[in-house]
């Protein structure tokens, strides 16, 4: 059997904090690689790779090349405290050289941070240097000959740190945006948001400043496609990640992770799990070329070519790979290409029907203030009210509800659950919270007619969706009678009010699958819509999805009325139509 790359666990991700200078690496805190991965992770001979013949996540210290004339030119202003007096005048000056290196790392790792967090790139780059590449940094060897004073500092932020979980949580997000929006994964590297070969669309988000991904971002990202057994995605980012590593091989970088032995060591494993063998190989090969001693790979090597020479067939065979159904998506084609294209927008302006209109709603609250109503669709009836709630009641909203964010759930059965499909933090507020929430629900109450005094309606749920955060397309009623919707014994969720509290840079729309509609978040806007037909059944058409928020920090607010108190607000027919 061929052994992998170890895979990372977060014991071997921490181990930067674990393996501190001149420790002893064998023997450590390695874990098994996880089945998914490989369940051969022991070597055909019956004995497992002893751990010091990764190169990798753990090494602090044979990796890092001494620092070049170069990149030491550029001296700080202020210089780093001197060092114990009994070393020879060579020594003293090679030390310092490598103080000053250590203390423009530290200055780059507090640059960089000023724009705005609403691009990904830089959102996933802040991410994993304060969950990872600090630790490496602080723990590095450098650190200790320089200051207890960075690690004190250190250990007092900790824990308010990103944690693992966070940056793999990252790393995910931004390969959701790579397949959402066919984002190419050089481009992103660069720092740009370019369409896949192969698409037509234009670039969906111009960052006003780029921030390129280092060779180690990249490689994070493909190992953690890596990890959860997905060479799809690890392929790609592990390609970029190599082509990188290539480039600054010999540079010093204490906060990095990977090397590019370990981008060769993964890349090449991802492409034998992945069924192409040749390149495998000649990624091994290439490996061995940096780090001939490493044993593990040598024998991947002999039996890459034994592979080969037995079935020549295998040096041709590209294996396509398929895009992991993380989701199961029936309507993934659909719901992606509505988010992409903000869905056929344009035509509505051909159907007289759909109209916008001052409305009262017979309403003696709205006669002084009529909606602004923009009819969206009419067969699912889908409206969007402009300017529903002030600048000054969105900031309130989101102000109250902030402190109360918490990952949102999603019902399972009878049980609400966290789900990879719905990517967000929600927090429920009364009316008794504050007074806007009252006039908030006065003005739901007028434009819909309908009475949403509890139990009729749930309280005011408010949506935080970050940077990849999103909302795979569901419905809002129930389609189980054991759903947790029915505790509040007021029927099904009748009628959608959604409003949107903030604007987003780019992406974060709302898809209508079947009614092939998505709507752009519009700022203090509310959109509603009907679930239920007449005869109480839910209407299919309106499965709809939040697509991933690409720039920006999304806020929506959910605003569900229920059956029961609408008997004589909106009439009961039979026709399964209405
Ligand atoms: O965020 C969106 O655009 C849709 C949200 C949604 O459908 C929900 O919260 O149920
Ligand atoms: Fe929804």
């Amino acid at each position: 059997m061929f052994q992998e790359p170890r895979s990372a666990s977060r014991e071997v991700n921490h181990c930067g904090a674990g393996c501190r200078a001149g420790e002893d690496l064998a023997g450590g805190s390695y874990l098994a690689p996880s089945s998914a991965a490989s369940p051969n992770w022991v070597g055909e001979d019956g004995t497992s790779s002893s751990p010091a013949q990764h190169l990798g996540l753990c090494q602090t210290h044979p990796q890092i090349s001494p620092p070049s004339a170069e990149s030491s030119a550029n001296f700080p202003s202020s210089p780093p405290p001197l060092l114990s007096a009994s070393i020879t005048p060579q020594l003293q000056e090679e030390e310092s050289l490598y103080r000053e290196l250590f203390y423009n790392k530290v200055q780059d790792l507090h640059l960089g941070a000023g724009g705005s967090a609403a691009n990904p790139l830089l959102a996933y780059t802040l991410i994993k240097r304060l969950q990872s590449d600090w630790l490496n940094v602080v723990h590095s060897l450098e650190a200790s000959e320089n200051t207890q004073a960075l690690k004190n500092g250190y250990t007092q932020v900790e824990k308010d740190l990103p944690e693992f979980e966070d940056l793999e949580g990252a790393a995910r997000a931004l390969m959701r945006l790579q397949d959402v929006y066919a984002l190419s994964v050089k481009g992103l590297a660069k720092g740009v948001f370019q369409r896949a070969s192969g698409t037509h669309l234009p670039d969906i988000y111009t960052p006003g400043q780029l921030f390129p991904l280092s060779a180690d971002d990249c490689f994070l990202i493909g190992k953690v496609a890596y990890d959860r057994a997905d060479y799809y995605h690890s392929i790609v980012w592990l390609e970029e990640a190599v082509s990188l590593f290539r480039v600054s091989y010999g540079e010093w970088n204490t906060e990095d992770e990977g090397s590019l032995e370990d981008a060769l060591d993964y890349l090449a494993f991802s492409y034998f799990q992945a069924g192409n063998v040749s390149h495998a190989l000649s990624l091994s090969r290439e490996f061995l070329h940096y780090d001939p001693s490493n044993k593990r790979i040598a024998r991947n090597v002999l039996k890459y070519e034994k592979l080969l020479m037995e079935s020549p067939e295998r040096a041709k065979a590209e294996v396509g790979l398929q895009r992991p159904n993380v989701t199961h998506l029936q309507t993934r084609d659909l719901y992606e290409e509505l988010c992409q294209t903000l869905g056929s927008q344009p035509t509505r302006y051909q159907i007289a029907a759909l109209h916008c209109s001052y409305e009262t709603n017979d309403s003696p609250y709205l006669i002084l203030q009529p909606v602004k109503r923009e009819l969206l669709r009419l067969q699912l009836y889908v409206a969007l009210y402009h300017d529903f709630v002030s600048d000054l009641e969105a900031e309130k909203i989101k102000g109250l509800a902030a402190p109360w964010l918490q990952r949102s759930v999603v019902a399972s059965e009878e049980t609400q659950q966290k789900a990879e499909y719905r990517i967000s933090k929600s927090a429920w507020l009364k009316d008794t919270v504050d007074p806007v929430i009252v006039s908030l629900d006065q003005r739901i109450a007028a434009l819909t007619g309908l009475d949403i005094r509890p139990p009729y309606a749930e309280y005011l749920q408010v949506v935080n969706y970050g940077i990849g955060g999103h909302y795979e397309p569901h419905f809002d009623h129930a389609t189980s009678r054991k759903s947790p919707l029915y505790r509040m014994k007021s029927g099904n969720r009748l009628a959608t009010v959604m409003i949107y509290l903030s604007s987003v840079d780019a992406g974060g729309s709302t898809a209508f699958i079947y009614a092939n509609l998505s709507v752009p978040v519009v700022k203090n806007a509310a959109l509603f819509w009907w679930n239920l037909h007449r005869n109480g059944a839910g209407n299919g058409d309106t499965l709809h999805a939040g697509c991933p928020v690409l720039a920006g920090d999304k806020w929506v607010a959910n605003k569900w009325i229920h059956e029961h108190g609408q008997e004589f607000r909106r009439r009961c027919g039979p026709n399964p139509d209405d």
